[in-house]
């Protein structure tokens, strides 16, 4: 029986009011706890919104995050301030996760990711979902599965956040291929190859942060990335589909609603990829995709015509 309409309501602030911050006050309201929802556009000042919070949750961009952290940090704030992370996405310029950058802003807090197959919009439409909350502070995460659990929105709590992470950050590349795959009609077993190889290089890469394999085959993983290879609803897959169709990145960019990560992401990969030199053909290709240095035709031939290997490295 989840008790999270709880007697003890939690004072939550949600900064960024896009979609998913919308999406994740509303989940918390029904719950009955105080939700404020912050945008730089916000006429009330960052420092009286975050008065008595117990926990500040970001929706932000990528782009937004180191910003506002700072800007988080001249505020004043109790010790106990749980803080959730909510972005997927990794810092061009450090190639940090968002946690690792909330981390480092606030070390003696607490600090819970939170991710899923969580598309916004049927989130908002009330249909039921699953998403993990992760934490290396236990307490900080079953506080926060509280404050979000209900009957149509299932919350799992799970000890290695910078895998639960990285699932929900590293999806957005392989739902961009994804997006190819269908805009080219390749049918469902390339899909589904490229789906699974897809996931054995978030693998790898996630292996390099410290994350634990087995994250990876759970909701903020594999659950990830199914929801966002098979969905319209999925910004990152959308860019994918109207690559395929011809369009430049510019244009539909332009006319995207909302933010699609993948595209940063997909960019710091490749330094981390030459850095430690670990090999992620998928990501190479929709680089060079995004890049224009290929068509989607062009990509697609390279990957089928790599070298032929074993299936593991034993
Ligand atoms: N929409 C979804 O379905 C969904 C689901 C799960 C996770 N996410 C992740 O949540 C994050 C936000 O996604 P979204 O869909 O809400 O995007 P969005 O584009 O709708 O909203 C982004 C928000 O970030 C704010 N922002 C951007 N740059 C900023 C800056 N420099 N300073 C302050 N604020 C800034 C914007 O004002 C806006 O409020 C992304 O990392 C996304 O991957 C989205
Ligand atoms: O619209 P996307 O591609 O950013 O995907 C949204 C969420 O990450 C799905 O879980």
């Amino acid at each position: 029986m989840i008790n999270s309409k709880i007697e003890n309501s939690k004072s939550v602030v949600i900064l960024g009011a896009g979609a998913w911050g919308t999406a994740l006050a509303k989940l918390a309201r029904v719950n009955g706890h105080q939700v404020r929802l912050w945008s730089r556009q916000d006429s009330q000042t960052l420092a009286t919104v975050l008065q008595d919070a117990d926990i500040v949750l970001s929706a932000i961009s990528m782009k937004g995050v180191t910003d506002v952290a700072s800007l988080v940090k001249s505020c004043s704030l109790s010790p106990q301030t749980i803080f959730v992370t909510a972005t997927k996405g990794l810092d061009p310029q450090t190639t940090r996760t968002p946690s690792q950058i909330w981390q480092a802003e606030f070390p003696d807090h607490a600090v819970v990711v939170l991710s899923g197959p969580n598309l916004s919009k049927e989130i908002e439409q009330e249909l039921p979902a699953a998403t993990v909350v992760a934490s290396k502070n236990t307490a900080a995460a079953e506080m926060v599965q509280l404050v979000f659990s209900s009957s149509r929105f299932r919350v799992y709590t799970n000890p290695d956040p910078v895998g639960v992470e990285l699932g929900g950050t590293l999806k957005n590349v392989m739902a961009i291929a994804a997006g190819v795959c269908d805009g080219l009609h390749l049918g469902t077993n390339a899909k589904a190859a490229l789906v699974t190889r897809g996931l054995t290089e978030m693998v790898r890469i996630g292996n390099i942060f410290g994350a634990k394999t087995e994250t990876f085959y759970g909701l903020s993983g594999l659950g990830d990335l199914l929801a966002t290879c098979n969905s319209p609803l999925s910004r990152n897959y959308q860019v994918g589909y109207q690559l395929a169709s011809g369009k430049t990145l510019t244009e539909i960019l332009a006319a995207l609603p909302g933010t699609a990560e993948g595209v940063n992401t997909c960019r710091v990969l490749m330094q981390i990829s030459q850095q430690q030199n670990i090999p992620i053909p998928i990501t190479e290709q929709v680089y060079r995709l995004l890049e224009a240095e290929v068509t989607p035709q062009e990509a697609l031939d390279e990957l089928m015509l790599r070298d032929i290997k074993p299936e593991y490295n034993l």
